[in-house]
């Protein structure tokens, strides 16, 4: 028997996206609510528990009532939200973070897909914490720019509509500048990081794609590596794998711009180590696409282990 899909908030943005993706397929019964029906309750409760898989594609209290509607039933659940992020009970829905976590994201009941930025900061920074080379006390900073998707149906709209009282007219703006995006505490704890990174978060004006940058001083990590220590973890790490690409050190070093659009309709994520051999500093760079590995593709890859497709 096909397994059955629900997606919960299939017509925003994240939802739309990974209706696409799976539109070809004929090994999942896809349960569909009409567009007007989407906040009638009752019906999503009946879709969600006739489900066997439901994706959650909600604003966070939306997921979690979703979530309690789901108590007593079968359903297996993958929120794309940042509800459950850094809950115990949830495993952490990124394959190739942790050796192992391909295998228990196919035998859990609850996965949590991770956030857009946090897929890029801690896709580069949890290979160097596990391996010891980057010390959990080192004052992590991370910049960030991503495509204007990032903030759903309504920055979707605040980009593109100029007849809004609350247009967007910016082609890049900063924001999050408290320094308190929602986040910092899912790249801290995934990271394995003891000090709260520093995040600094920004729009540009594309509609999909993102760039997460973390520059390290190397004199100021455990036995000053050389950056071509950083790039053999981070190689030897996502060895073995084809969504997430280590870049040779020297293809790196032949880019004169770094395209944030480069990955905008692909599901994979290229890292980069930046730098000059022998200065002691590194940039080092995650490029993907913000509803691809960052969203709707790794709700995919997280759909396809937990179903063994
Ligand atoms: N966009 C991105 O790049 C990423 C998004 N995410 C996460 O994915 C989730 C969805 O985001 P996104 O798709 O961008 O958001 P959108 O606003 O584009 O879509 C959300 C959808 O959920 C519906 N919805 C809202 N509240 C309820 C409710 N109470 N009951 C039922 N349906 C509801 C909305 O309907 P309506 O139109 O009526 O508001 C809309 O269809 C969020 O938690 C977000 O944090 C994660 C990673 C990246
Ligand atoms: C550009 C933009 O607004 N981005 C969103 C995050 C997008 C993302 O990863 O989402 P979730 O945490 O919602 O999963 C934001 O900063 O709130």
């Amino acid at each position: 028997m096909k397994p059955k899909l629900f997606i919960d908030g299939e017509h925003g943005t994240t939802g739309l996206q990974i209706r696409q993706r799976i539109a070809a397929r004929d090994d999942l019964e896809v349960l569909s609510i009409p567009e007007a029906e989407r906040r009638n309750a009752a019906l999503r409760e009946e879709l969600l528990k006739s489900a066997d898989i439901a994706i959650l594609c909600l604003p966070d209290d939306a997921a979690r009532e979703a979530v309690a509607m789901l108590t007593d039933a079968h359903t297996r659940i993958i929120d794309t939200s940042t509800a459950h992020r850094t809950h115990d009970d949830w495993v952490y829905g990124f394959a190739e973070s942790e050796p192992g976590q391909g295998e228990r994201i196919a035998e859990a009941r609850y996965v949590s897909n991770p956030g857009c930025y946090s897929t890029g900061a801690i896709g580069l920074l949890r290979p160097l914490t596990r391996a010891g080379i980057l010390p959990g006390d080192y004052p992590v900073t991370i910049n960030a720019v991503s495509g204007y998707t990032g903030g759903g149906k309504q920055m979707i709209a605040q980009m593109e509509d100029e007849a809004r009282d609350d247009h967007i007219a910016a082609p890049h703006f900063l924001y999050a500048t408290a320094l308190r995006h929602k986040h910092v505490p899912e790249i801290q704890s995934r990271s394995g990081l003891a000090v709260r990174p520093l995040f600094s978060p920004s729009v540009g004006r594309f509609a999909q794609g993102m760039l997460v940058q973390v520059p390290l001083h190397l004199d100021a990590m455990d036995g000053r590596p050389a950056m071509g220590d950083i790039h053999a973890v981070l190689a030897k790490h996502y060895d073995g794998q084809d969504i997430v690409e280590v870049v040779p050190l020297a293809e790196s070093a032949a880019i004169a711009r770094l395209d944030p659009t480069e990955m905008a309709g692909t599901d994979r994520m290229k890292l980069f180590v930046f730098g000059t051999d022998g200065d002691g500093q590194v940039n080092l760079v995650a490029s993907l696409d913000n509803l691809g590995k960052g969203a709707s593709g790794a709700a995919v890859q997280n759909l396809d282990l937990m179903i063994g497709a």
